[in-house]
């Protein structure tokens, strides 16, 4: 067994909105050392936690946590579209694990990812169905939403099941770190928006641009400086990343989700997938990251992280004396 880990934002305006082209370039080469981070550890099963955006996990079912045995990406703001390389056995045990440790996963033979999970696989692979995966769904948008803290357990599960495969695993985080995009929220939607986001799966091509033009129209507004949205806040991602990657996670992991949002808006929820992904690193023993890269970038609605890190090697028998 040996456990490698990348966690990264995501964001659709990436292409789509993108800033100055010097940022563009830097985040290519931090995207680009990552590739080559993970290239080297050259993973046989990558397991990415990732949140959805009303694409593949709507409010006619809305789990907390879904372990996908089969998985299909949607193809969203223009990503590729169709079947991820899921394996199977592997999200079974994966599921058994986290449920006889007492976290209630659902799961899925049929589910479907968008961009929160094919933009990771994209940064550091050829294709979406590249590598065997696990996708694991976090609910990150859709409240109510259970304590953050649920998140570590979660990825304390997963990682004992994949410290018991004898096998090189790659352990994926996408989302956050503070951003405040227009993803609808029920309690304050208008009628038709109600209705999409309880049963709105499998929107017609005109709908989905239409919905995808908004978004990349906000995000054009908010780096022209639109007061409309909540700001990024680097000093709170500077404390959750430090958090993370130090393994403090009751600093991020034990304060009341309102802090989430209060600090980092929204969608700042969706530093959940970093807190599994770190806790199913740490469940391996002491960690080592490799590299942190962090920019606020309004472009693209984001602020804008990527972490590298991996499990440390056991100590040589003369250390350990
Ligand atoms: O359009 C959506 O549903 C979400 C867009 C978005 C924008 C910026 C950062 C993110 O994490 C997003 O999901
Ligand atoms: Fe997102």
């Amino acid at each position: 067994m040996s456990v490698a880990l990348c966690t990264t934002s995501h964001s659709p305006l990436i292409g789509l909105n993108d800033p100055d082209p010097a940022v563009r370039t830097e985040v290519d080469r931090v995207l680009g050392s990552a590739r080559d981070f993970v290239q080297d550890f050259d993973p046989e099963l990558v397991v990415i936690f990732g949140p959805d955006h009303y694409n593949g996990f709507l409010y006619e079912m809305m789990p907390s946590f879904c372990v996908g045995a089969a998985a299909t990406s949607v193809g969203d703001y223009g990503l590729p579209k169709g079947p991820l390389h899921v394996d199977r056995g592997a999200a079974y045990d994966i599921t058994r694990s986290a449920l006889s440790a007492g976290v209630d996963v659902a799961m899925s033979e049929d589910m479907q990812v968008d961009h929160g999970f094919v933009q990771p696989l994209l940064f550091l692979f050829e294709s979406i169905s590249s590598v065997p995966v696990v996708p694991i769904f976090i609910n990150c948008v859709a409240e109510p939403l259970g304590p953050a803290i649920r998140s570590r357990r979660l990825g304390q599960a997963v990682g004992r099941a994949i410290g018991a495969m004898d096998r090189r695993v790659l352990v994926v985080g996408s989302g956050g770190l503070s951003h405040d995009p227009p993803v609808p929220r029920l309690q304050e939607a208008p009628d038709e928006v109600v209705e999409r986001l309880i049963r709105g799966r499998n929107p017609s091509p005109e709908q989905r641009a239409t919905r995808e033009g908004r978004t990349v129209a906000a995000a054009a507004e908010f780096a022209h400086g639109s007061q409309a949205y909540r700001a990024l806040n680097p000093e709170w991602d500077a404390l959750v990343l430090d958090s993370l990657v130090r393994g403090n996670f009751g600093t991020v992991d034990e304060q009341p989700n309102e802090w989430f949002v209060e600090e980092g808006g929204h969608s700042a929820h969706e530093v959940r997938t970093w807190i599994a992904a770190y806790a199913a690193l740490a469940e391996q023993g002491p960690y080592t990251v490799r590299s942190s890269f962090y920019r606020a970038i309004p472009e693209w609605f984001a602020g804008f992280a990527t972490t590298t890190a991996s499990s440390n090697p056991p100590p040589t028998s003369s250390e350990s004396k």
